[in-house]
């Protein structure tokens, strides 16, 4: 089965996905687009001679030529996306943040079980990066013991000015919070943000922000987040275990000796450094939408905890506390294996109850 695939919001993430699922992912053909920009869209399409340029996203939604639809528009938008395509049953990819908000992810949550059905996947696409799946593995596999301490650096080069400080938290640092999540097997339990002295080049905006994140197991993760950083886009991670630690650096391997240094460059942000997790991640979608079955991909569930986490955090910043991460009962939906335990081989998860 070849699936046809669709975009809804054809900006820079959006556009991306489209040119992947056309010419990188196998066994998909991109077969419509939305945007409120038409003329965005159009470029973001031109070329992939199936795409069907759409005036409505719900008339999109609901088209018989249409199996699966990924969500890329700005982030309040997703909530009204996703629900209309649950209530269509088709799958969707959903940017992150599943919603910024918890009132809009709760809608989301209780739309799915109310289907029965899990068809929402979150664009968490950490999980599918080689550098990560390694982190993934060392810890699975007990190479260092019991994880103690999780450090993380997420730095963007620039961004636009004006930026609330929020964004921070719910943007960036949200990605960490899901990474935490999946890499320890442990939900988030509290959230504090320090604001250090900000860097000249952000102001307003409270830039970098460092964030202290208790595991219910007591693992502490700290997560330096910085959007005006300056130079490049860098995410690392180092975990710390009672037998050993384990680090994923910038990943570039090639190395310039040359003027008295060695240098290996960045990228300027995240879509080269995580270009083949993106690629991975839709590869994986399309493949379990072609197979009726649910992705392993980040669930409702996972895009539900990460924006909890991430409101206790914007709670933090006003309160200079810890903030607890409220999270409900997880619904029997999303299983006994929170954190997608076939990584390493099956390609999902199971078969779509019908
Ligand atoms: N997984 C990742 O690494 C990344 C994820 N993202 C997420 O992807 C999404 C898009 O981000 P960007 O592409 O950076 O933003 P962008 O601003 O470049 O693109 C957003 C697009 O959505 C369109 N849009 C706005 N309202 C719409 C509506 N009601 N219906 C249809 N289209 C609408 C805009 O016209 C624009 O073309 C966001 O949710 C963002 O959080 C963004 C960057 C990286
Ligand atoms: O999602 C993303 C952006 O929205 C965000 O601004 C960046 O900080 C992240 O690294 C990127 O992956």
């Amino acid at each position: 089965m070849t699936v046809r695939a669709a975009v809804i919001g054809t900006g820079i993430m959006g556009a991306e996905h489209a040119r992947l699922l056309e010419r990188q992912v196998s066994g998909v053909v991109v077969t419509g687009a939305f945007d409120v920009d038409t003329e965005r869209c159009r470029q973001a399409v031109a070329g992939m001679p199936s795409a069907r340029v759409f005036s409505d996203p719900i008339e999109l939604i609901f088209d018989p030529g249409i199996d699966a639809v990924v969500i890329a528009s700005a982030d309040l938008t997703h909530e009204r996306f996703a629900l209309a395509a649950i209530a269509a049953g088709k799958p969707v990819l959903c940017e992150k943040p599943l919603a910024p908000d918890i009132a809009g992810c709760e809608r989301i949550l209780a739309a799915e079980v109310a289907a029965g059905r899990r068809l929402v996947s979150v664009g968490f696409m950490r999980r599918f990066d080689p550098g990560h799946r390694q982190l993934k593995q060392a810890l699975a596999g007990g190479d260092i013991g019991t994880a103690l301490l999780m450090h993380c650096v997420h730095r963007n080069r620039s961004a636009p000015a004006g930026q609330p400080t929020a964004s921070l938290i719910t943007g960036s640092a949200v990605h960490e919070f899901d990474a935490a999540r999946w890499l320890l097997d442990d939900e988030l339990a509290t959230v504090t943000v320090h604001r250090p002295r900000s860097s000249r080049r952000s102001s307003p905006t409270a830039d970098p922000l460092f964030l202290v994140v208790e595991s219910s197991a007591g693992v502490l993760v700290d997560i330096e987040v910085f959007l005006n950083c300056g130079y490049g886009y860098e995410v690392r991670c180092e975990v710390v275990g009672e037998d050993g630690t384990v680090f994923l650096d910038a990943p570039a391997a090639t190395a310039v000796r040359g003027a008295a240094g060695i240098s290996r460059s960045l990228a300027e942000d995240w879509r080269p450094r995580f270009a083949e997790a993106y690629r991975c991640e839709l590869q994986e979608w399309i493949d379990s939408v072609a197979a009726g079955a649910v992705s392993c991909l980040a669930s409702t569930w996972d895009g539900y905890a990460a924006t909890a986490a991430a409101q206790a955090g914007v709670a933090a910043l006003d309160s200079g506390r810890a903030e607890p991460v409220r999270l409900p009962p997880r619904p029997e939906l999303y299983g006994a294996e929170l954190y997608g335990a076939e990584l390493y081989g099956a390609k999902v998860h199971g078969a779509v109850q019908a």
